[in-house]
């Protein structure tokens, strides 16, 4: 049973210099210092347990995300968890509703950031309290009870709660046994830890050959930002893995939609099965162009990891514009708005295949995607989640 009223808010500006080290670099983001704004929710609870959340950052953009955070803290503190929990869709609508904070979003950049952070604290209490792994928690839930944390609003055009009723009501088919299935096996994954666009070739070589002695089958290297470098790097990966695993890559917006169509025709000889945001994020019809132009060639397009929120997820379905979702467990407005792009994915049978490495990340992103297996996609199916290397 949900406890306690919100009595503290603790939020931290927590920074790893990993910039020094070329660590999580791309062609964007040339210098990232792995970064989190940390909430801390305290209850007056007996229990004394705390919910934990947080929002992933590349450096200096933690302290305005932090700025946010305590802009938005006056909706939870004194509020009573049962509350925030027995109307979950009201209380998600009431945060990104602020009559005057919604005007620098809405339900984008900072402030979704900040609600991310805050949220993800609440769903954190909430699974704790009830003594489970968010996971499990979102799992056990009744179909009703799940869907009331949704605010469907914006997307009921394309999913109404019935019809995500629907979906759920079928993904209780089995169930029980796909649960015993990730508890024994777990979830695919793939690493992107050897191939930062900072690393020399040398470290590269050096990390995939560790990679490949621990057993992985998947990579991404980085590209974007010089052809021929991209050409000699994707070279020396693919022949050290072979022909047979999987080799993705990733643009981090780089490019204009016919650049990014030329560039790709020139890597398509490297098989990569997707190119992650080859452009805009905002750019729905141009990642729908560059994939009709890239289907063809066998390569798919993948995207989210900077898609403000559902509305976005939304459209790039309804254009084709993806053949692979990447939800954020950190920038989409928690586990509430995460739910409902894991349904309409399911709709539109698109596989999903998080966005994680950041600090938290790969921990968070954990939860959403078994409880995708084993509630709603009930396939594994060209799906994988990335965990960091060793
Ligand atoms: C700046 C981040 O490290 C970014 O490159 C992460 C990313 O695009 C990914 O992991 O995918
Ligand atoms: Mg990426």
């Amino acid at each position: 049973m949900v406890r306690g009223t919100i009595c503290r808010l603790l939020v931290r500006d927590v920074r790893f210099p990993t910039s020094l080290g070329g660590h999580g670099s791309d062609a964007m983001h040339t210098d990232p210092d792995y970064s989190a704004a940390y909430v801390v929710l305290e209850t007056d609870a007996e229990d004394g347990l705390k919910g934990y959340g947080l929002t992933f950052t590349l450096g200096k953009g933690t302290e305005v995300v932090v700025c946010a955070v305590n802009a938005l803290a006056h909706h939870v503190l004194n509020k009573d968890l049962r509350d925030i929990v027995g109307d979950f869709r009201g209380f998600y609508r009431q945060l990104t509703s602020d009559g005057q904070l919604r005007w620098i979003g809405p339900e984008k950049g900072v402030v979704h950031l900040a609600t991310a952070a805050l949220l993800n604290a609440v769903w954190d209490l909430w699974a704790k309290q009830e003594g489970k792994p968010l996971w499990k928690l979102l799992v056990d839930m009744d179909p009703r009870e799940l869907l009331s944390c949704i605010d469907f609003r914006y997307i009921t055009d394309v999913l109404t709660e019935e019809e995500a009723y629907e979906i759920l009501q079928k993904g209780q088919v089995g169930k029980k046994e796909r649960e015993g299935q990730m508890l024994m096996h777990g979830y695919p994954a793939y690493t992107t830890s050897c191939a930062w666009l900072g690393y020399s070739d040398d470290t590269l070589k050096q990390l995939c050959t560790e990679a490949l002695k621990d057993g992985w089958t998947r990579f991404k290297v980085k590209v974007g930002a010089d052809l021929q470098d991209d050409i000699r790097r994707c070279r020396l990966i693919r022949n050290m893995i072979g022909p047979e695993k999987t080799l993705m890559m990733d643009a981090n917006q780089r490019w204009d939609v016919p650049e990014a169509v030329e560039w790709m025709s020139k890597l398509a000889e490297f098989k990569p099965l997707w190119i992650e945001e080859p452009t805009s994020p905002d750019d729905i019809l141009g990642h729908a162009a560059i994939s009709e132009a890239l289907v063809p060639l066998g390569i798919g397009i993948a995207t989210g990891e900077q898609c403000h929120n559902r509305v976005i997820f939304k459209q790039l379905l309804q254009a084709k514009a993806l053949q692979f979702l990447q939800i954020d467990s950190c920038r989409l407005g928690s586990v509430n708005e995460n739910l409902s792009v894991l349904l309409m994915a399911k709709k539109f049978e698109i596989p999903v295949c998080p966005h994680a490495g950041g600090v938290g990340l790969c921990e968070l992103v954990q939860h959403l995607i078994m409880f995708d297996f084993i509630s709603i996609s009930a396939s594994l199916e060209n799906r994988m989640l990335v965990i960091q290397q060793k």
